[in-house]
């Protein structure tokens, strides 16, 4: 394995950090309010649902806190290059792992901004380790870091993320927003 020449930053930049003033995390638990219908045995999800056929199934392991942990497997349809799994699925399984300490807050959240480090290549059929914990809360903003590490939880690092998750109402989930995602009509300026 290669090791870094130069000694990498935190995964955190300026829009991904608390501001000064953020609280501390209080961890509550999902609310259970924030569950509709729509979403209740909801398995569709990519990141962790048990429906979608090539999805990463992020297995979440355990909470403490507001530390979640998750195990990503990886298979043959989550390669980059043959063997190795792709960056873009590495930072999903990223972003199911920090969206769920948001969740875990007790916070109906979707993310507004991820950003990813890659340490080491992850291989197909190996299990990345997730982790995932809240720096700070602002307003309607949370602030979440993570790590994956590979051959087991203490195993080495692979990927580093940090992630700011934003508050939103119910009707984020619930609106109709099929007629927005169609072509605009022709002739129409942009
Ligand atoms: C268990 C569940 C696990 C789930 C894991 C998976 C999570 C997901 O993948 S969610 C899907 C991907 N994300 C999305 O689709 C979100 C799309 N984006 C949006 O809907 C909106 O842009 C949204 C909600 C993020 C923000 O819009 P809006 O509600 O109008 O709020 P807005 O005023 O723009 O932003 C709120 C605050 O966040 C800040 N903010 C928003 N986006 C960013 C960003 N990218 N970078 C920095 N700051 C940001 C704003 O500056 C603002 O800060 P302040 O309160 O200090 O002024």
């Amino acid at each position: 394995m290669t090791t870094p020449s130069v000694r990498r930053p935190g995964p955190a930049s300026s829009r991904t950090t608390p501001p000064e003033g953020a609280a501390a995390p209080v961890a509550t638990g999902p609310d259970p309010r924030h569950t509709t219908e729509r979403m209740m045995d909801f398995q569709g999800c990519f990141g962790c649902g048990a429906d979608a056929a090539d999805g990463l199934r992020v297995a979440h392991r355990d909470v403490t806190g507001h530390e979640v942990r998750t195990e990503f497997t990886v298979r043959e349809a989550h390669q980059g290059a043959p063997g190795l799994a792709h960056g873009g699925l590495l930072a999903t399984a990223m972003d199911e792992t920090l969206g769920s300490v948001a969740w875990h807050l007790g916070k109906r959240c979707v993310t507004g901004r991820l950003e990813t480090d890659y340490l080491a290549p992850v291989p197909v059929g190996g299990v990345l380790h997730l982790r995932g914990w809240c720096t700070g809360v602002h307003g309607r903003k949370v602030y979440v870091e993570g790590e994956g590490r590979i051959g087991g939880p203490d195993g080495p690092v692979a990927i580093r993320a940090a992630g700011l998750f934003v508050e939103v109402p119910e009707e984020h989930f619930t609106r109709d927003r099929t007629a927005e995602a169609r072509p605009a009509a022709a002739g129409a300026e942009g």
